[in-house]
């Protein structure tokens, strides 16, 4: 926190220059994101991550990106509640929740490249890893514009890791676990990152059923019999099209309560750094030297393309009425042509159609507003008979 503090007053210090991702990748810090469920523990996870990682001699700086928890149970360097205040953005710009959460995360991505500056400089002082908690509501991070950028970005600058954190009490249901994974399956082939998927809450219910159930098939269409449920056909069929991304997936077993599992989970991380150098490094550059390119490209002088300014904003004005409209129109009045050259044949074609179509219309009209009054007369004739008997 006292850090992040000291990074506010001297922002304007700040050298972007350090920044400049002509560099090419760094070897430190290896950026590791936790993501996962609402409730599946990844806060709870990162302050045991924090703790084990320190004793390994990893030194972690850590990075708290969720605006609406009350508290966290460690100590960060990096707070997005330092920066933007989640319930002001709800009262000011009338959000609900989830809405005040995607636009604090904006608020927060505008400041990228000061946040990979300070990541950069921890790396320069010694942290090894840099680990960042994510907001409770996991799409707000994977399906935003905003999470999009802070992934991307510290992927071309950090070695990145993403630990997909799952709660195997819930998952012991099989079609919860089928969502569970299809859900970690979008988020690695849209992140294009080494996964791991840590199985959390070891404590209370042993992980090997979810480790069966991703290497023996039959073992999870056993399950998967054992439950009555009309989903069943679907998840059968996935579960066929996830064995592919299994063979992909780092997983490991853990108690973020107890600490369980976390030395194992160390090495398996340390094992993921090197699949990033040896498999995802050089996508990364590529990514890194393309988006470069872009950058030197002059901007589009063509000002044909460059497309004319409108206004923002509810300014429209009532369209100038047309003298000749019947006051029945499907075209705003003003946008009615005026003159009508009148030795076009084809145009008086249109026009003749357009008279007829006009003329049917109107009659339709009369005639049904005709049949609403008679309807209306006998209404009122008969309420008057009622009365005289
Ligand atoms: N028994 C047990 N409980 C755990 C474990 N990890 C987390 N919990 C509990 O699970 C609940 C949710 O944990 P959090 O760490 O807040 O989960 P989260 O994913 O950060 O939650 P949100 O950010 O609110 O979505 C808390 O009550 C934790 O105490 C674990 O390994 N074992």
């Amino acid at each position: 926190m006292a850090e992040s503090a000291k990074a506010s007053t001297s922002a304007v210090d700040i050298n972007l220059e350090g920044l400049s991702i002509t560099e090419g990748i760094r070897d430190a810090p290896v950026c590791i994101i936790v993501l996962g469920m609402a409730g599946s523990g990844k806060t709870t996870f990162t302050r045991s991550l924090i703790e084990h990682s320190s004793q390994g001699g990893f030194n972690p700086y850590v990075v708290n990106l969720d605006p609406a928890c009350r508290e966290v149970p460690y100590a960060a360097h990096i707070d997005i509640r330092d920066t933007v205040n989640y319930k002001e953005v709800m009262k000011q710009y009338q959000l609900g929740p989830n809405g005040g959460i995607v636009t604090a995360l904006n608020m927060f991505t505008t400041k990228m490249a000061k946040f990979a500056e300070l990541v950069r400089r921890a790396g320069e002082r010694g942290h090894k890893w840099c680990i960042i908690d994510t907001p409770g509501q996991i799409e707000v991070f994977t399906w935003s514009a905003s999470g999009n950028i802070i992934t991307e970005g510290l992927a071309t600058m950090f070695p990145t890791i993403i630990v997909y954190v799952m709660d195997v009490v819930r998952s012991a249901c099989p079609t919860t676990f089928m969502s569970n994974m299809l859900y970690a399956c979008s988020i690695l082939y849209k992140t294009r990152l080494p996964f791991l998927v840590a199985l959390n809450k070891i404590d209370l219910k042993d992980c090997s059923f979810v480790q069966e159930w991703m290497t023996d098939f039959e073992a999870y269409q056993d399950a998967l019999e054992q439950e009555q449920s009309f989903v069943n056909n679907l998840t059968r069929t996935m579960s066929l099209t996830l064995d592919t991304f299994y063979e992909n997936l780092t997983t490991c077993g853990v108690s973020a309560k107890t600490g369980v599992g976390f030395a194992q989970l160390i090495k398996h991380l340390l094992n993921l750094v090197v699949e990033y150098d040896k498999d995802y490094r050089p996508v990364y550059e590529k990514m890194r030297t393309e988006r470069l390119a872009e950058q030197q490209q002059p901007p589009a002088s063509n000002t044909d393309e460059a497309g004319s300014v409108i206004q923002l904003g509810l300014d429209l004005k009532d369209p100038t009425p047309n003298q000749n409209d019947n006051s029945v129109f499907l075209m705003a009045p003003g946008l009615v042509p005026q003159n009508v050259e009148q030795n076009d044949t084809e145009d008086m074609e249109d026009d003749g159609k357009t008279d007829l179509e006009e003329q049917n219309f109107q009659t339709f009209v009369h005639n049904r507003m005709s049949s609403q009054q008679n309807k209306r007369d006998k209404l009122i004739q008969e309420q008057q008979q009622s009365k005289t008997t």
